[in-house]
């Protein structure tokens, strides 16, 4: 380890300031030693700088002021919950109401003629013009203290105050100064990014905006370039090291395709041609197959195992929920089944005698495509002779699990697929290890679904709607209120629902019920009856979210559509409109927040998935989007994938470059910079 290393790596408890307390105070803050406290980056500043004479103060301002204490405090005690201490501060010009809610050791705090710095918001209230809560500094003879300027605001611990922090940060902030920086000249250059001594010290201890934006530029840029180039390095290791059974055989595919009922779309077709040549190769594919909901993913995956089969190999396709294992199970059937390919359906209710002997079968290669979901292939199944993995992402799926999977068998091809389009950009960074492939055209003679939100209030006009539809001999869904914190509480409320509409509204009608509590055998039946139109409505849980395919269906009605995400309307929409029936889809809701409403909007003005997403990452950030974690990438600490979507298009075009110039990072300029990506992605899976 170099100087400069062993320096940025010295324990945090070592630093003037940081005792005991402070110290395990830090360590909720992940900070441990100085490079952690470096990093540790302000969420906002404040400007204090800006001091106004108590005369040119108005309502609104966020300001400092100057002045002297006049009188004692007022204290008074409304009641439980709600006190206030007020002082009186006046300068030449005027004077002020400072007032402390619910800080009741303010009281007394200051004495008559202590002078005063502070800085807060001003109101107009029955005292005229008031200071609420201000940060204050008591000014011994004239001498200020208290931060001026810009004064940086960062994320903190109960316990820790800003002060604390930023002494903290004034302590440590000179080794920046023997800090090197470890992107080479010519990136820095070109991308007219600062030094990244002068980010990391202007960051905390800014004099000017622009310093803050020019240093938060410099961090953003190199925080996303390591990602990106970290991410990249996975997928050139995967492609160096392993190798696949390359399926070369395409023979049978044009006459499986003429015997379909349709033709594939252009899109579908583009898609296909990018799989089966992947496929043909020695290195594995690692694609990522990105569709709107109803776009004809599943037919672009059955012929890709179709085309394992023929080559002698096994194919597996795992789902995200049982429900649609078995109806994959059912269509590749039905499809393959008649050319004497033998499928398997692994789930979990199986009894442990079936799925020994299935397990068993897959072993000897007598069942040639095995269907189930994530977890049991996962764990307990050898295969024969498996050539090809597809797994259906829906972000349950990361980097970490792809690479376990690679481990599997003889580094099957894998095809990962997704209904949640996302925008190409953020497809880099969050499917880094993959490529892309999109469809971007629905099947022809999909009517748009025509989509409403109603008030709680209107329902019966909604079950009004709902009835017409069944008259026609279409079929609908009924989608109850999401319950985050228990599957039971939510399979409860479905019941009760569909009782009463049983007993209610569609007396005349079958009305069929599914939530994830159901052992799964009643499920496949539920899903069965339906799917044959002996259940008109069918009242679930979000369990049919997912992939699941009845084209007779069209119309939805969502309960508490407010307590969904847009992307999840979305897929849930998705399951009406698939046939050639026009399809309409009812969002009841609750919410009058401004919030409610937009997204309600925005499900009604549009069935674009790539629009819908682009506005949920907007509304919910992208962190909780994807949940980052889980898909295997360190925390952002400056950069956000939305926020910064140019930027990450600038340090994707730089990483192409660079890497084209140095695949390896050997050169003589990118010794740091390999180190530094080393260091930063240590444990990280692949690299
Ligand atoms: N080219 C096509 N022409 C007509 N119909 C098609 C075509 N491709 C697929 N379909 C049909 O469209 C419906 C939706 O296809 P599929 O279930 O594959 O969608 P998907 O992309 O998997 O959607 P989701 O993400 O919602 O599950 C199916 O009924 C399928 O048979």
């Amino acid at each position: 380890m170099n100087k400069i290393m062993e320096m940025l790596k010295k324990d945090i408890q070592y630093i003037k300031g940081v005792g005991p307390k402070r110290l395990s105070l830090l360590k909720r803050l992940k900070i441990s030693n100085i490079e952690d406290m470096l990093y540790h980056f302000p969420r906002d500043y404040e400007n204090r700088s800006i001091s106004k004479k108590i005369i040119e103060v108005q309502p609104g301002d966020q300001t400092t002021i100057y002045g002297i204490v006049v009188g004692t405090c007022q204290s008074i005690y409304v009641r439980k919950g709600l006190n206030i201490n007020r002082y009186l501060l006046k300068d030449a010009t005027g004077s002020i109401t400072i007032t402390f809610f619910n800080q009741p050791y303010m009281k007394n705090k200051f004495k008559p003629n202590d002078h005063l710095m502070l800085y807060g918001k001003v109101k107009k209230s029955f005292q005229g013009l008031e200071m609420i809560n201000p940060i204050y500094e008591i000014m011994e003879a004239n001498k200020v203290t208290m931060q001026e300027g810009i004064v940086p605001v960062y994320p903190t611990t109960e316990g820790l105050t800003q002060r604390q922090i930023i002494d903290i940060q004034k302590n440590i902030i000179e080794v920046v100064e023997e800090i090197v920086d470890y992107l080479p000249e010519d990136i820095v250059k070109k991308n007219k990014l600062c030094s990244l001594q002068f980010a990391l010290k202007y960051i905390h201890f800014p004099t000017s905006l622009q310093q803050i934006k020019v240093a938060k530029y410099r961090l953003v840029f190199e925080e996303l370039l390591l990602l990106q180039l970290a991410l990249i390095k996975i997928k050139k290791k995967t492609i160096k090291q392993q190798k696949s059974i390359p399926l070369r055989n395409n023979e049978g595919i044009d006459v499986f395709l003429k015997r379909l009922p349709f033709a594939l779309t252009m899109a579908q077709k583009a898609v296909l041609k990018e799989i089966l040549e992947d496929l043909g190769k020695e290195v594995p594919m690692n694609r990522l197959v990105q569709g709107d909901v109803g776009s004809g993913k599943t037919i672009v995956a059955i012929i890709a195992l179709y085309k394992a089969v023929i080559n002698g190999c096994q194919g597996a396709l795992m789902a995200p929920t049982e429900i649609l294992a078995e109806q994959h199970y059912h269509s590749l059937k039905q499809l393959l089944e008649p050319l004497g390919i033998r499928i398997g359906l692994l789930i979990g209710s199986l009894t442990k005698a079936k799925k020994q002997q299935l397990s068993q079968e897959i072993q000897e290669g007598k069942i040639d495509i095995i269907i189930g979901t994530h977890a049991l292939i996962q764990q307990t199944v050898n295969f024969y002779r498996l050539a090809l993995v597809i797994t259906d992402e829906q972000h349950r799926f990361g980097v970490r699990q792809r690479a376990i999977l690679a481990e599997k068998g003889d580094n099957p091809h894998i095809l990962v697929m997704t209904a949640t389009p996302i925008p190409r950009t953020l497809a880099l960074i969050l499917y880094g290890d993959l490529d892309i492939s999109i469809i971007d055209e629905l099947p022809p003679g999909r009517k748009e679904i025509k989509t409403r939100s109603l008030t709680s209030e209107e329902k019966e006009r909604v079950y009004h709607i709902a009835k017409k539809e069944l008259r026609l001999g279409r079929q609908a869904y009924v989608v109850c209120p999401l319950v985050e914190e228990s599957e039971a509480i939510e399979a409860k409320a479905a019941t009760e629902i569909k009782e009463e509409l049983a007993a209610t509204y569609f007396s005349d009608y079958e009305v069929g019920l599914l939530h994830g509590k159901m052992h799964p055998k009643e499920k496949e039946t539920v899903m069965k009856l339906f799917l044959e139109n002996k259940i008109h409505i069918l009242v679930s849980t979000t369990v049919i979210e997912v992939g699941v395919n009845v084209p007779n269906a069209t119309m939805m009605i969502i309960e508490n559509a407010e307590r969904f995400g847009l992307a999840q309307l979305h897929q849930l929409r998705g399951r009406v409109g698939r046939g050639d029936f026009q399809s309409y889809c009812l969002l009841i809701h609750n919410n009058k927040s401004k919030i409610a409403k937009e997204r309600m909007k925005i499900m009604e003005e549009t069935t674009d998935g790539f629009i819908i997403s682009e506005k949920d990452l907007e509304i919910r950030g992208p962190g909780e989007f994807f949940g980052i974690r889980q898909h295997g990438l360190p925390d952002l600490r400056i950069a956000n994938l939305f926020k910064h979507m140019k930027v990450l298009k600038k340090v994707q075009s730089q990483v192409e470059e660079l890497l084209k110039e140095d695949p390896y990072l050997t050169l003589e300029k990118h010794p740091l910079l390999k180190e530094k990506l080393e260091e930063k992605f240590k444990g990280f899976e692949g690299t």
